[in-house]
């Protein structure tokens, strides 16, 4: 039996111990977000403690002020308030109220001063971390490699870059509140101790009743709270934007009833979680109101059943601990409010702490040398690489592509046609084998180097919410060149329909090219290629979206660029839309399985064949 209870009591001890280890750690993580904010957080924590010391020394001046007048003295033999108190004495007593007016006037203005620069620093201070954070969150993902910033859901991104930042924002806020806070009672404590231990008692027992009642009942549902706010936040980004990538699929298939209601569902959840919050938060100030005002009535009740000198005795004190409680019940519900907060977000601070460490350790490392622009020959030395958690991907790519190159890349869906170009862009990094630009490997390179030679024209057509001529100059730091552009769209079959615009090069594209078909986001997305004209261009199935004619004519805008020496590297299903290629390479299951001109493929092989198709086999025939 007793065994039993000292081992529950262990338990509990051990539990508390890693519960407060847990927070320890969670402050510190905080500390560590607000790295960059710490003169801001010191200087919060100065001016609260400078506010917490006026307000001790307007108690000193006015407690004893107000006992000189008093034939009985209730505070006699306290030591500080004597102390103060004589120092009163000698002036007359017109002369003692107006020093105390005078420098309680200058108290006033000082802690007015304070008070109203700690209001405005704690509410700026979470917006400034908020800030910090989402940009290194935005950063993070944007400089971390592909696979890691592929593999974040857009719910969590919503997390790691708005609703975390503005958590961990609120979680430092609390932090320093409640630091202060605690300061301030600490403060108040050594005073009220100086004046007199018995007061000090009752609000030792105050504090520590107090603050073990409170703890018991919201502790628990605090933590809930933290969990279900990041759940619902992160369910509910992710719905939302899923709503707002898939405008079009979601009213063909008559699926606008089902996102709104579960939109809705999720609201509704979110503002469940906030009302339980704000439930929460609020019962602070009316708790240990209630809990002071229950001492002081057990104090008066007490004093009723004393002899008239004790109940005198035992009034003084109670005078005192109104004092104190009422000066105490603001930094008090201040501290527990903070401490209920901080627990709140405590989830998110933990979170992003993690996120930034695993973008950092994810980060995309660059080489040293910087390639000089120039014509590049590429090399694929027995590259293989699969997607992580898949066998799918490429194996055994051994192949070269000369300086002015017209290489083409064909293969059913699926065969890894696009992924050549992310290992090519360095976007994925081979898992054998090495490429080469130049005879420089590509890890080697300073990829910001490589990336300036190079241009890609990808299935995803990315065309910004911008205009015309910003979309075609995207990338580029010059001033835009509106002649180079014109050609540029000339050379795309794309100069007809941008002229129809109202606004010209000015007209705004809308979000993701949403005023635009299928077929002209590809010729804007091939005349940025034109316009920039790297040395090395990709290309993945540019045509696919458009009819025979407008195909022919970006096939001879394709050769012009090839005979201006440009290396070209064309991504295809369909062996007619590379005809003007150098070369071929036949792509089936991640590996080449054949290689050649058009013409020699489809006498000599019979799947490059079989991919043609009776039309392309015919017209040679
Ligand atoms: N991010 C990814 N994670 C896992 N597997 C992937 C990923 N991207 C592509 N794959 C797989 O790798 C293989 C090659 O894909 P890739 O996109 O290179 O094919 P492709 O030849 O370009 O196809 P398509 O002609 O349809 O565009 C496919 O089996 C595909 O399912």
């Amino acid at each position: 039996m007793l065994g039993q209870t000292a081992k529950r009591l262990r338990n509990k001890v051990s539990a508390k111990l890693a519960s407060i280890r847990g927070t320890l750690e969670v402050v510190l993580l905080t500390l560590r977000l607000a790295e960059g904010h710490r003169g801001f957080v010191f200087g919060y924590i100065l001016l609260a403690i400078i506010n917490a010391a006026t307000e001790s020394f307007s108690i000193m001046l006015i407690v004893p002020l107000l006992q000189s007048f008093s034939s009985d003295s209730i505070f006699a033999g306290v030591p500080v308030l004597d102390s103060v108190g004589q120092l009163l004495l000698p002036f007359e007593p017109e002369v003692r109220l107006r020093w105390v007016a005078v420098i309680l006037l200058g108290i006033i203005l000082v802690k007015s001063a304070v008070q109203y620069f700690t209001e405005v620093m704690i509410y700026i201070l979470p917006l400034r971390l908020e800030r910090d954070l989402r940009m290194r969150a935005f950063a993070a993902m944007m400089e971390s490699r592909l696979s890691f910033a592929e593999g974040i859901s857009t719910g969590d991104i919503g997390n790691y870059t708005a609703s975390f930042p503005a958590r961990a924002g609120l979680a430092l806020r609390f932090l320093i509140q409640g630091t202060a806070a605690a300061i301030t009672i600490i403060i108040m404590l050594a005073l009220f101790i100086a004046i007199t231990p018995s007061a000090l008692m009752g609000l030792a027992g105050f504090v520590i009743i107090g603050s073990i009642l409170f703890k018991r009942l919201t502790g628990p549902l605090a933590s809930r709270l933290d969990m279900e706010m990041t759940e619902s936040q992160r369910d509910f980004t992710q719905a939302y934007f899923e709503a707002v990538n898939n405008k079009r699929t979601i009213r063909i298939f008559n699926a606008t009833d089902t996102f709104l209601t579960r939109i809705n569902k999720l609201l509704e959840r979110l503002r469940g979680v906030q009302t339980q919050t704000i439930a929460v938060q609020n019962a602070t100030y009316p708790f240990f109101a209630t809990l002071s005002g229950v001492l002081v009535c057990g104090l008066v009740l007490m004093a009723s059943f004393a002899s008239p000198d004790q109940a005198q005795a035992l009034l003084g004190v109670l005078l005192l601990f109104l004092v104190a409680s009422a000066r105490m019940l603001g930094p008090f519900s201040v501290a527990h409010i903070a401490r209920m907060h901080f627990s709140i977000h405590a989830d998110p601070v933990r979170k992003m702490d993690f996120f930034l460490k695993e973008a950092a350790r994810n980060r995309d490392t660059d080489g040293e040398i910087v390639l000089p622009r120039a014509a590049q020959e590429i090399t694929f030395s027995d590259v293989s690489f699969e997607y992580p958690g898949s066998r799918a991907g490429v194996k055994d790519l051994d192949f070269s592509v000369r300086p002015g190159e017209f290489l083409a890349i064909v293969g059913p869906s699926g065969s890894g046609k696009s992924t050549i170009f992310h290992l090519l862009s360095r976007l994925r990094r081979p898992d054998q084998g090495e490429i080469s630009i130049n005879g420089h490997p590509l890890n080697d390179l300073k990829i910001r180097s490589w990336w300036d030679q190079l241009c890609i024209v990808s299935q995803d057509v990315p065309i910004f919410n911008a205009t015309v001529r910003e979309n075609i100059h995207f990338g580029k730091t010059d001033e835009p060149d509106d002649g180079r552009i014109w050609v540029a769209l000339e050379n795309a079959v794309a100069a007809d329909f941008v002229r129809r615009m109202p606004e010209g090069l000015d007209s705004p594209l809308g979000e993701f090219g949403s005023n635009l078909s299928g077929g002209e986001r590809q010729r804007l997305a091939l005349a940025r290629a034109f316009y920039h004209r790297t040395p090395v261009i990709l290309l993945d199935e540019v045509t696919s979206q458009l009819d025979a004619e407008t195909e022919q004519r970006i096939a001879e805008s394709i050769t012009k660029l090839h005979s201006d020496n440009h290396t070209i590297i064309a991504i295809a299903h369909r062996p007619k839309t590379i005809r003007g290629a150098d070369r071929v390479l036949v792509l089936r299951d991640g590996r080449v399985v054949a290689s050649g001109d058009h013409d020699t493929l489809l006498a000599e092989n019979e799947f490059y064949r079989d991919m043609a198709g009776p039309v392309e086999t015919m017209a040679r025939s």
